[in-house]
């Protein structure tokens, strides 16, 4: 198996450092400029097994593209190079729904690349642990299960181990959802509601993405795993998770870098369109859209949350 990966941010150039353990690799950015060491990724060199180019037919010239953009950039990027993408297994590592579309990666992927092979690679997992070389559990999921095998043996490593799955709807909905419940648990904590506010909103997010989740198609078992409830507790528990403290800034009032990827923004408002759709309730997720948007106050979201009617859990 020859593998690329397409996207040098700080995911991508994690993904090429751990996975050069097991051989070449290439990563393909945009501009890479910066020879060894990623600004993206401070503090982590690059093994000499990764060769970085910003030629994208080299690098599509292996069979295995890992591809590490942002979930909003992924439908173009797919278009656009849909020809050089053809026959090639695509693995989507986005966490994200599109908000045009209202679509996961996988299903961007097979309309924008209907011959290509599709996997998800998704789980808890910090880039720079991973770069660290930290142990890490990931899920890789993939509708053939006998080309899931295939891919789970070749990308895990002896510090990064793969389950599989065959449930790809699942594992794409539990990294993107995750990531809309961590702003509002990020939210809570900057907002000083406490730890106790954070673990209703951890639990009863919980229960907002498995019921959408459920709509959709996905197993309650994937959600339970490390591609839902797994990302779930890390994402809502750690100041490196960018969606947190995006979520903790708007709590504290505070200014947050717009250039940083939040991918849970944008998808809490694709979130609260597939919800309708599906006639799915998903109160938490409508207020993290409304305060991304600016369009409520944090204490009128959380205010709002505790008044809605009371039911059973
Ligand atoms: N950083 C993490 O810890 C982590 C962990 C797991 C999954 N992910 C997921 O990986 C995805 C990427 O996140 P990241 O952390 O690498 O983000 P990042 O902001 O560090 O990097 C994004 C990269 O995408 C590139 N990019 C954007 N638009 C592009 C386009 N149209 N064509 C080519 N390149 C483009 C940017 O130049 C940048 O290099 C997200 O969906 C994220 O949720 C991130
Ligand atoms: O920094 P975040 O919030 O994008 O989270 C990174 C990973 O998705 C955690 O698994």
């Amino acid at each position: 198996m020859k593998l690329a990966i397409l996207g040098a941010g700080a995911f991508g150039t994690a993904l090429a450092v751990a996975l050069s353990a097991n051989g070449p690799v290439t990563l393909w950015g945009r501009s890479t400029g910066w020879s060894r060491e990623n600004p993206r990724l401070p503090g982590v060199t690059l093994p000499d097994a990764v060769t970085v180019t910003d030629d994208l037919p080299r690098a599509a010239q292996a069979d295995t593209l890992l591809l590490a953009l942002p979930a909003q950039k992924l439908n173009d990027f797919l278009t656009a190079n849909a020809r050089i993408l053809r026959g090639k297994t695509l693995i989507s590592t986005a966490k994200g729904i599109d908000l045009t579309r209202l679509t996961g990666p996988s299903q961007l992927i097979a309309t924008a690349c209907p011959d290509a092979a599709v996997a998800v690679l998704t789980g808890p997992s910090f880039a720079a642990d991973i770069a660290r070389g930290l142990p890490t559990a990931l899920t890789l999921a993939c509708t053939d299960a006998g080309r899931g095998k295939v891919l789970q043996h070749a990308l895990s490593t002896p510090v990064l181990r793969l389950y599989r799955t065959t449930d790809v709807t699942g594992a794409e909905l539990g990294g993107a959802l995750k990531n809309v419940i961590a702003i509002a648990a990020g939210v809570a904590i900057g907002a000083g509601l406490g730890d106790s506010a954070r673990a209703a909103i951890v639990t009863r997010g919980f229960a907002e993405m498995s019921r959408l989740s459920a709509r959709l198609g996905a197993r309650p078992e994937t959600l339970a795993g490390l591609s839902g409830l797994g990302d779930l507790m890390l994402t809502c528990s750690s100041m490196q998770s960018r969606n947190f403290r995006f979520g903790h800034a708007k709590g504290a009032r505070q200014d947050f870098d717009a250039a940083t990827t939040v991918e849970g923004a944008a998808t809490a408002l694709a979130v609260t369109g597939l919800a309708r759709q599906m006639g799915a309730d998903v109160p938490i997720a409508a207020m993290v859209a409304q305060l991304a948007q600016g369009s409520v106050s944090v204490g009128d979201a959380m205010e709002l949350l505790m008044n809605r009617p009371l039911k059973e859990e």
